[in-house]
């Protein structure tokens, strides 16, 4: 039996559509939710993501603007141009494009970043609203995953999930709101001892390290739901995800492929956010 394929790309797109609607509404009140992407030195692969905001920002309705620095930008020039936006009426969410280039500390410019404009949700209060309870903006990819789970029809409440990955910005996050939605839930990482015999216990596997297709069917129970958010470039140009997806596909029961799974859901919860932002800060 084959997976059943999850559409991230079209239940992306149904999120989308409900945002553009809402959108329409809270201009109607005067509202034009406002994102400002910050994007430093000229590496392709974030230049093609800013893009891809920008374009998706234009389809919702909103204000945007793209802040293209050089290289040599200095974190004291960074960190004035997230006060700036902070002080900023058009501009509710602000999303500064990582990774920040090595003479730049990275934490020091997210926690530049005003809490209710921190659209990708990176920051301390936010993290800690997350692992609290207490109502905050989701980090997008986490937030991206756990829809992607719910609009496909599958219960998450009282599931063994896996997590493979430990990052701040996807593995501690999404093992969060799994946990928020009642899976049980195991971390693995790098120091993991007998990582195959774990992952194989899962129902809902999430992968997030890295590693191209590091992750085929020896590490899938029959039947899990397996969600790759690895988004690897390979040598001959073509993207790859974490998860061996053409070894796994016969044992899954539904699996997200990469491109088209967890990457779309990222954008439009990024999406979601911002119009959120803008619904706070305008107090309606
Ligand atoms: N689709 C999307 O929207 C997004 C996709 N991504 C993609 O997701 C992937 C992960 O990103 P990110 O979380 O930032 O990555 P990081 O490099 O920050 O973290 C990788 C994590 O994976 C763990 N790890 C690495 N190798 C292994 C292994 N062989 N076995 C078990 N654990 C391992 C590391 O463990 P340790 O902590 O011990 O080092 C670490 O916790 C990347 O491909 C990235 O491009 C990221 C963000 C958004
Ligand atoms: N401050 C910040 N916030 C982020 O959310 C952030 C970041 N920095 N830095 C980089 C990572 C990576 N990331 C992706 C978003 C969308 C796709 C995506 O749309 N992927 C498409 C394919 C895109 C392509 O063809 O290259 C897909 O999987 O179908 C992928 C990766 C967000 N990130
Ligand atoms: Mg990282």
């Amino acid at each position: 039996m084959s997976a059943k394929v999850i559409d991230g790309k079209r239940i992306a797109q149904e999120i989308k559509d409900e945002i553009r609607l809402e959108t329409e509404n809270l201009k109607g009140q005067g509202i034009v939710p406002g994102l400002a992407v910050v994007l430093v030195g000229g590496d392709p692969a974030s230049a093609v993501y800013v893009g891809n905001k920008e374009k998706t920002c234009r389809e919702m309705g909103f204000y945007s603007e793209v802040h293209r620095l050089p290289e040599e930008t200095t974190e004291a020039e960074l960190v004035q141009l997230v006060g700036s936006l902070n002080r900023s009426d058009s501009v509710h969410g602000i999303l500064v494009q990582l990774p920040l280039p090595k003479h730049i500390n990275e934490k020091l410019v997210i926690d530049a970043i005003a809490v209710h404009k921190d659209v990708d949700s990176f920051s301390p209060q936010n993290t800690g609203n997350l692992v609290i309870g207490d109502e905050s903006l989701l980090p997008c990819t986490p937030a991206g995953i756990i829809e992607l789970i719910k609009r496909t029809g599958m219960d998450i409440s009282g599931k063994h999930a896996v997590v493979i990955g430990r990052s701040n910005i996807v593995g501690k996050p999404v093992a969060m709101l799994l946990l928020r939605e009642n899976a049980t839930v195991t971390i693995c990482h790098s120091r993991t001892e007998n990582m195959e015999r774990i992952a194989a216990e899962a129902d809902i596997l999430v992968v997030a390290i890295g590693k191209p297709k590091a992750i085929d069917s020896r590490f899938i129970k029959p039947g899990a739901v397996v969600i790759d958010v690895g988004v690897n470039r390979l040598n001959n140009g073509k993207l790859a995800g974490d998860v061996d997806y053409d070894d796994c596909l016969d044992k899954a029961s539904a699996i997200t492929p990469v491109p088209g799974g967890v990457g779309p859901m990222t954008i439009a919860m990024l999406m979601k956010n911002t119009l959120k932002a803008a619904q706070l800060q305008a107090g309606v």
